[in-house]
């Protein structure tokens, strides 16, 4: 760790606490995640899921990890720096962003998404503070509770922060897959457009009562197995009206709306999965370029990361197309290399650390917690600002809706009813193993120090659990 200059501290997670930090050699500026609780050997710390995915997933789109050090029992995940997180940016914004903005945005993170579903991997705690951002690149960062969608079910644990959390994991379901993302985009896309989060439960119960006041409560024909989970836990759902999201989110195209009404289905065989959603007409402007091999497998860093460009800079038809095929046919490099340091000496008692995740999330599911909505409609950036009064539903007695757009009279958007087959594919490339002390990343694949702005002030908010 001597080799790094502690900045500034940058975030402050459950799990770690990050800082940003500058490499005294090379100048480079990096984000070191110190994590809050002992790892008493490296077989502890290459088990931990935000280390065994990290290194298996090389995209422009997800942070890159470049080095694990334990020292002294402590360890520290050394990441590419990023200037702030989506909240962040949310939080700070005066205006709304435009829906080209948010379409650039999102094109991204479906990138990621679908990268790394196809290797067989799903998030699980996707949330705007989870989304990292300098300047028009997002990458997708924490992937402390990532799973492996090839490990066995059942998932006992609760997982991701409540607000986008999937209702099958919210009514305790032990099965579940990359379907619990894709409903987090919902709420997040949602979210870019009105600065509000959509479903800002206060508890569990409360989270089902605020997600059935916006799409209603589910019936056997739109998620039958819904009603058998709600039932296991003598749960039974209010049955609200639901609220066309055109006028939840009036600023949002037909395609917007379209799409935050598939990804947010109660049944997860009927949200789009990544791929599908990479092809939704919303981003239809949006033209992929996949990363040439050059790129990804050499040691220079793209100037720019994300491979997205919009629909004016290529009109035709053909170029249009997505090239999604890098998405089956893409091979991970593994240049991987490795530095042998000594490692440091064992202090301590050896203990069994439980990388459940769970501390943090382990709330009961009780039917009395329902909040009653409180008006007190507040935007992210308004100062004051409190995530638990701002609601969309809320907002909704403010709305002026305008005679021109459609979205107004249409009603709640159909679903797209897609059922993909969700078959995860073979992880591809192994890592090589550890051999001792320092793990080193992808450190070629890093931006230039100067590149990288000043952090800005973090501003922590929990919602988990
Ligand atoms: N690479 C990075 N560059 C800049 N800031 C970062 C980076 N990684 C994390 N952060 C900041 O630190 C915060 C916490 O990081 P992270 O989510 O990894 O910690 P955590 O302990 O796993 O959090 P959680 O409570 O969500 O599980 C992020 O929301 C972000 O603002």
């Amino acid at each position: 760790m001597e080799r790094y200059r502690v900045a500034k501290e940058v975030g402050d997670g459950t799990f770690g606490t990050v800082w940003q930090a500058i490499n005294k050699q090379s100048g480079e500026v990096v984000a070191i995640k110190k994590m809050k609780i002992k790892y008493y050997s490296w077989e502890e710390c290459l088990n931990l899921r935000e280390v065994k995915s990290l290194r298996r997933l090389n995209h422009p789109n997800i942070i890159k990890l470049k080095e694990v050090i334990r020292e002294n029992d402590t360890l520290y995940l050394v990441f590419e720096y990023m200037e702030c997180n989506l909240y962040q940016l949310m939080k700070k914004r005066g205006k709304p962003f435009t829906e080209v903005e948010i379409r650039n945005w999102c094109f991204q993170i479906f990138q990621a998404l679908a990268y790394m579903h196809q290797r067989g991997y799903f998030h699980r705690d996707l949330k705007p503070e989870n989304i990292l951002v300098t300047k028009n690149i997002l990458k997708i960062a924490d992937f402390g509770l990532a799973r492996e969608a090839s490990s066995k079910p059942p998932f006992t644990e609760y997982v991701s922060t409540r607000w986008y959390r999937a209702p099958e994991v919210l009514l305790q379901s032990s099965v579940y897959d990359f379907a619990v993302d894709m409903w987090a985009m919902g709420a997040i896309i949602a979210e870019l457009f009105t600065l509000c989060p959509l479903f800002p439960g206060s508890s569990e119960a409360d989270e089902i009562y605020k997600i059935c006041s916006v799409i209603g409560p589910p019936n056997r024909n739109s998620w039958a197995k819904g009603l058998q989970l709600a039932d296991a836990i003598k749960f039974q759902f209010p049955q609200l009206a639901s609220v066309p999201l055109s006028l939840l989110i009036p600023s949002a195209s037909q395609d917007a709306v379209n799409l935050i009404s598939s990804l947010c289905s109660w049944d997860p065989s009927r949200r789009p999965t990544s791929v599908e959603v990479l092809q939704h007409s919303f981003f239809q402007p949006c033209f992929y370029i996949p990363p040439s091999p050059r790129v990804r497998l050499s040691v220079g860093a793209p100037k720019t990361s994300p491979s997205v460009i919009m629909k004016g800079v290529l009109e035709s038809e053909a170029a249009r197309r997505y090239s999604l095929d890098f998405l089956s046919n893409a091979r991970m490099s593994s240049n991987l290399s490795f530095t042998n340091v000594n490692e440091s000496s064992r202090t301590g008692v050896q203990r069994n650390i439980k990388m459940s995740h769970q501390e943090n999330k382990n709330e009961r599911f009780d039917t009395n917690d329902i909040k009653p909505y409180r008006h007190q409609p507040a935007a992210r950036n308004t100062p004051g600002y409190s995530r638990m009064t701002c609601n969309v539903v809320e907002k909704l007695a403010h709305l002026t809706v305008s005679p021109n757009r459609d979205s107004h009279i249409a009603g709640k958007a159909p679903n797209l009813n897609l059922r993909p087959a969700r078959e995860p594919s073979q992880l591809v490339t192994q890592p090589p193993a550890l051999k001792s002390g320092i793990w080193h990343g992808r450190t070629a694949l890093l931006g230039r120090p100067n590149d990288i702005p000043a952090a800005r002030c973090y501003h922590a908010r929990k919602v988990a659990g």
